[in-house]
């Protein structure tokens, strides 16, 4: 099966009330425990590659593993630039293959987002690629600013920007943060202005970035077996469920892969001092991926048996 366009998928997701997960990938136990988790649910899916991703893995040895992928599986995927920072990786990816991008001008002001937007726009679009913007800001490691109203996604300005940039899908800030340490106290979304943005752009699908929900069992194994991440938080399930009902189509999940790696990594070498083969840890590191994933599916995105 070739990589597919978001659209069809999203179109379902909106009808459906649910969301697709996107998922970030590094490598090839990453990818490998994703598409497991995928085929089990038959669950439509996203998978997406950062800067970082690129730098670490490659931009041919991610399109590889996932052709390799595609050989092997039956499923509806769509191969997403997370986090383009400007037109040149756009472009590249573009030509490499990928089915969907992310520009992401939402730390410069509103006109400059627009014109960088537009100009991506511009060249994906005839080449049938799928165009995510974001509009408001993250807190956390995306920038040094707090999450504070100022910095939330403004409803009438999305418009606006849809609008004139012509853009496929939107990213909101509507209090989710990316990384492990979401919030301080009480977990809060703005689903009010979530519900506002939805009714001013009608079957127009958004996008929640920073969607992990730092499950504490994981992180209570990390930290039992030397780990030091105390004070870890995500996202509430209830409450991204909520977001998957009010025209969020695609949930961004990363962190969540991380912890359920490293998690399982420090037990088993806690557990097994003497053992030195990688696929020893790494075997029960991609299945912690996989029952991760499933679950987030099962419980979260709502997108199981979808297909
Ligand atoms: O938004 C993300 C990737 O774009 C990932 O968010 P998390 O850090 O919450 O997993
Ligand atoms: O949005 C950030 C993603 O989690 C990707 O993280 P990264 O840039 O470290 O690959
Ligand atoms: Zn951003
Ligand atoms: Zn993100």
């Amino acid at each position: 099966m070739p990589l597919v366009s978001p659209k069809e998928m999203f179109a379902k997701a909106y009808a459906g009330g649910y969301a697709i997960g996107a998922f970030n990938v590094n490598n090839m136990e990453i990818i490998q425990g994703i598409i497991s988790a995928a085929e089990t649910e038959r669950s439509p899916l996203i998978l997406q590659v950062s800067a970082g991703a690129r730098r670490y893995a490659g931009q041919t040895y991610i399109l590889k593993l996932v052709e390799a992928a595609l050989e092997e599986s039956d499923l509806p995927i769509c191969l997403h630039l997370d986090h383009g920072q400007d037109f040149d990786i756009c472009k590249k990816v573009i030509d490499g293959g990928f089915t969907s991008v992310m520009i992401d001008g939402s730390h410069l002001p509103f006109e400059e987002n627009i014109a960088l937007t537009k100009e991506v726009v511009e060249y994906a679009h005839p080449r049938g690629v799928w165009v995510e913007a974001e509009l408001g800001q993250l807190a956390g490691v995306e920038d040094d600013v707090q999450a504070e109203e100022n910095v939330y996604t403004n409803p009438d300005e999305a418009v606006e920007f849809v609008e004139r940039t012509g853009c496929d899908s939107l990213a909101i800030a509507i209090g989710t943060s990316h990384g492990a340490y979401k919030f301080s106290g009480q977990p809060r979304l703005d689903l009010e202005r979530l519900e506002t943005i939805t009714t001013k752009l009608p079957e127009f699908p958004l996008v929640l970035h920073g969607a992990s929900t730092v499950l504490p069992e994981l992180v209570d194994m990390a930290n039992s077996y030397g780990g030091q991440i105390a004070g870890a938080k995500g996202v509430p399930e209830d409450l991204l469920r909520q977001a998957a009902k009010s025209g969020v189509c695609k949930i961004n999940i990363d962190t969540d892969i991380r912890l359920a790696m490293t998690a399982n990594i420090r037990k088993f070498l806690a557990e097994n001092p003497a053992e030195f083969d990688p696929r020893k840890y790494l075997k029960p590191a991609r299945q912690a991926v996989q029952d991760m994933v499933q679950h987030k599916i099962e419980t979260v995105l709502g997108s199981s048996n979808t297909l």
